[in-house]
């Protein structure tokens, strides 16, 4: 790809959501001029509330800054087989979160895409309908390669997972799947879905949401040494490139050599 990612930091979460607003707004502008509505695929972990935290916040009402929350159609990067209204759900971390503060009236109402709960005992037939359904919205599988997302809103593991993709596992080298299942994911709950690594790298933007000192180690080995580029996150930076940006703060980037910025 040989283009680097975008790092923006910030000193804490407060000051990173206007920018991570600004960022997801900006593309939300693009593709409704494309293609007249936003598709995003979102992850769970940390970053619903984030998220939450930047969208829900008042804008200075000028359309640049008004999340026109009828064109979005949201997808989940990951998911874990459990019913909607599992504490493990990331549909209801979503809808807790985000979906459930939105000011309907004013911002108006996403089209969400959750998984189909009969398919919850069988993680492959999960995965399956899934697919399914971004075929039913991006196009035939016959007609376009890869489902293309506007933008990409991800986290990132302690051990540089991202979305259900863990470090060395096969589900890394499929090449052919939109939506994959995985059986023995090392972060509990064991059964989720995942979108595949090629559909991630084909996103039109990629976003990645993490920080704290926790992500410290983390991304001192992605950012600064090989082992760290062949994880998950590390091949979505060599692959994807500057279609890449990282919204983190200072306490996660301490320590490690990356060019950084404040502002977009
Ligand atoms: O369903 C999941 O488990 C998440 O989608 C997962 O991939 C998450 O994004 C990362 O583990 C980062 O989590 P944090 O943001 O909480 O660090």
């Amino acid at each position: 790809m040989g283009k680097s990612p975008n790092v923006y930091s910030f000193p804490g979460v407060a000051e990173l959501a206007p920018t991570l607003r600004q960022y997801v707004l900006a593309q939300q502008q693009a593709s409704i001029e494309r293609h007249g509505t936003f598709r995003v695929a979102v992850s769970g972990g940390s970053l619903p509330k984030t998220l939450a935290q930047a969208l829900l916040a008042k804008g200075d009402g000028t359309p640049a800054d008004t999340v026109d929350f009828n064109k979005w159609e949201i997808f989940f990067a990951d998911e874990r087989c459990v019913p909607l209204d599992h504490e493990d759900s990331n549909y209801k971390l979503l809808k807790d979160e985000l979906l459930n503060k939105i000011d309907k009236e004013a911002f108006g109402e996403p089209k969400v895409y959750p998984i189909e709960e009969k398919y919850l005992n069988d993680a492959q037939e999960c995965a399956d309908q899934y697919e399914k359904q971004l075929v039913s919205v991006f196009a035939a599988r016959d007609s376009v390669k890869l489902p293309l997302f506007d933008l990409l809103l991800l986290g990132c593991g302690p051990d540089g997972h991202t979305c259900s993709l863990f470090p060395e596992h096969p589900l890394l080298r499929e090449t052919d799947a939109w939506v994959l299942s995985i059986s023995d994911s090392p972060k509990p709950p064991p059964k989720r879905i995942t979108l595949s690594l090629p559909v991630v790298l084909h996103g039109a933007k990629i976003a990645f949401v993490a920080t704290g000192a926790g992500k410290k180690d983390i991304f001192k080995s992605i950012f600064e040494t090989e082992e760290g580029r062949a994880l998950p996150c590390g091949l979505v930076n060599e692959g994807a490139g500057d279609k890449v940006s990282w919204f983190t703060d200072n306490a996660a980037l301490e320590g490690v050599s990356v060019p950084r910025r404040g502002s977009l």
